[in-house]
């Protein structure tokens, strides 16, 4: 066997990619290898083609507004499914065009194949083995869909697939209500599609406060017809294919599953490594370092399970890539928790939930959208805010909305909890009028009020400035 490689990366994804720029800056001596499409999950099938969707859905839906505006014409717009699918394929090819690059000119060191992991430093591709230092394994995820129901063809669907369809409908059933399925099913609502949406539990795009889940439920249920509680199951009828659940029957045209994902690690060789695994497979994977157990292998992205978002994947396959190089692996502390759902209101997570911290040490700050000024201009004036804080020290620690434009108050919430900011201190920021953060104000100043101790301003006192002039 030739000299070894230094490191070898099973999957060419958001995580393998990440992990190939650090090692290129540390060697040459590596192998990139991908089962299955190039281009990445994110942008063929997953965070960009379901984010064009969404645009078009939402422009359309836009229509709805115009009367009150005092705009005519509203009747007359139409969706044309099909040339809306043909814009999201358009965009996503770009999309998969510009991560394919990062690997086009890597030559006989970026190979299409599928990997098993023989030994920590043994790997087969399609019956080669590759002798290496380390093992990079970013193999990410894939939809989950019962085996039975495969019978159904080309009607059932996953994000996989959706995107491909020349057209869809009229009639859709939409199973999961995670994020996949709530940004799916409104948005192909919104674009006039007769949708049915299931779920086993009562939460919509995996919200734990149950007042934010109220409120995305009602508006959800304006576009969607909203089916919670029990699992769907489905079966062959005259007509469509009949979607049940609990005591509710819908027939439909296609269903699309959206029930969670699941990493690709099975067959991928694991228990070769002689480390323990869980029932579903899994070894443990230290989250600060990305490696399993003390051996020379890194699990990255989607694969590990951990946080199955894209900002995430790529700090990881940074890390991954790193780490697999370096004399003593790194433990890299993480980014605060943040994710979004594109849904409309948007729902995001910042920091800490309040399911996840102790109440009574906590005051929760609320705000409404429904009487905020700007959302009120805008006709866009639906949506609830928390903020969570420290009772004793005031320090922001979490946050949970379904807001306008909550991605941009999602980001600002992120920054504050990162740097430790408490209430007070952000509220000592600027608030411009009028804008939506003024509802994060709302908030903030609610959580201030119980809050011990509280200025009767928001206005810092300042120290004197020196300057007779200023005085
Ligand atoms: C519809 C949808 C919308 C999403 N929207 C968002 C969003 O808005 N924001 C967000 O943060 N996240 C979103 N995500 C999640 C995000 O896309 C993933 O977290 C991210 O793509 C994971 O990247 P990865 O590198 O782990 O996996 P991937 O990009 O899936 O890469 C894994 C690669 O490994 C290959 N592979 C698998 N097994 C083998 C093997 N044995 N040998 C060789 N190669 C193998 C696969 O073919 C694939 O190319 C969305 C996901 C979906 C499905
Ligand atoms: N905006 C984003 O960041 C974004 C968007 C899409 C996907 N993602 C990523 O993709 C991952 C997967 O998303 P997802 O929504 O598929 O999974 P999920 O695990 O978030 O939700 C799955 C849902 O399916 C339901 N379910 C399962 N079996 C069912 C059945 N038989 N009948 C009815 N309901 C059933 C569950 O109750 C759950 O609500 C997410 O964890 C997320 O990391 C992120």
């Amino acid at each position: 066997m030739s000299q070894p490689l230094d490191t070898l990366i099973i999957g060419a994804g958001t995580a393998g990619l990440a992990a190939l720029r650090e090692v290129r800056k540390r060697t040459d001596r590596f192998l990139i290898v991908n089962e299955g499409p190039w281009g990445t999950t994110c942008a063929r099938v997953g965070c960009m083609p379901s984010k064009a969707l969404i645009e078009a859905a939402n422009a359309f839906h836009r229509r709805h507004a115009f009367a009150d505006f005092g705009l005519r014409g509203a009747d007359t717009v139409e969706a044309d499914i099909a040339a809306v699918l043909e814009r999201v394929r358009k965009l996503r090819d770009g999309f998969a065009k510009g991560a394919r690059q990062a690997t086009s000119r890597l030559g006989p060191a970026c190979i299409t194949g599928r990997a098993t992991v023989l030994d920590p430093h043994t790997v087969d591709i399609d019956g080669r083995r590759h002798s290496t230092r380390s093992i990079i394994i970013a193999t990410g995820s894939r939809p989950r869909v019962p085996d039975a129901w495969l019978a159904f063809g080309e009607r059932m669907l996953t994000t996989d697939t959706l995107f491909e369809q020349p057209t869809l409908g009229p009639r859709v059933a939409v199973i999961g209500m995670g994020a996949v399925g709530v940004e799916i099913a409104q948005a192909l609502a919104r674009l006039g599609l007769e949708v049915a949406a299931f779920t086993t539990d009562d939460t919509v795009a995996g919200l734990k406060d149950p007042a934010l889940n109220a409120e995305l439920m009602a508006v959800l249920k304006e576009d969607v017809v909203l089916h919670t509680g029990a699992p769907a199951d489905l079966r062959e009828v005259p007509g469509g294919i009949e979607v049940r659940s609990g005591p509710n029957r819908v027939v439909v045209d296609q269903v699309i599953a959206a029930m969670g994902r699941v990493p690709n690690i099975e067959c991928l060789g694991l228990e070769n490594l002689g480390e323990p695994l869980d029932p579903h497979g899994m070894p443990a994977v230290n989250p600060q370092t990305l490696q399993i157990g003390n051996l020379p292998v890194y699990l990255a992205g989607d694969a590990n399970a951990q946080v199955p978002l894209l900002h995430e994947a790529t700090d990881e396959g940074h890390i991954a890539g790193m780490n697999a190089l370096a004399e003593t692996p790194t433990r890299f502390q993480r980014r605060t928790p943040l994710s979004i759902v594109f849904c409309d209101p948007q729902v995001a997570v910042v920091g800490k939930p309040l399911a996840g911290l102790e109440a009574a040490e906590v005051a929760t700050g609320a705000a409404s959208f429904e009487d905020q000024g700007r959302a009120r201009a805008a006709l866009r004036n639906r949506g609830l805010l928390h903020v969570h804080a420290d009772r004793s020290t005031g320090r922001l620690l979490g946050a949970e909305m379904c807001a306008p434009d909550g991605e941009h108050l999602a980001h600002l919430l992120a920054l504050a909890v990162h740097r430790k900011l408490t209430v007070h201190e952000m509220l000592g920021m600027p608030f411009y009028h009028p804008v939506l953060e003024e509802g994060l104000r709302s908030a903030l100043r609610d959580a201030a009020r119980q809050l011990p101790g509280s200025p009767d301003s928001d206005l810092a006192s300042c120290m004197a400035l020196g300057v007779p002039a200023l005085e």
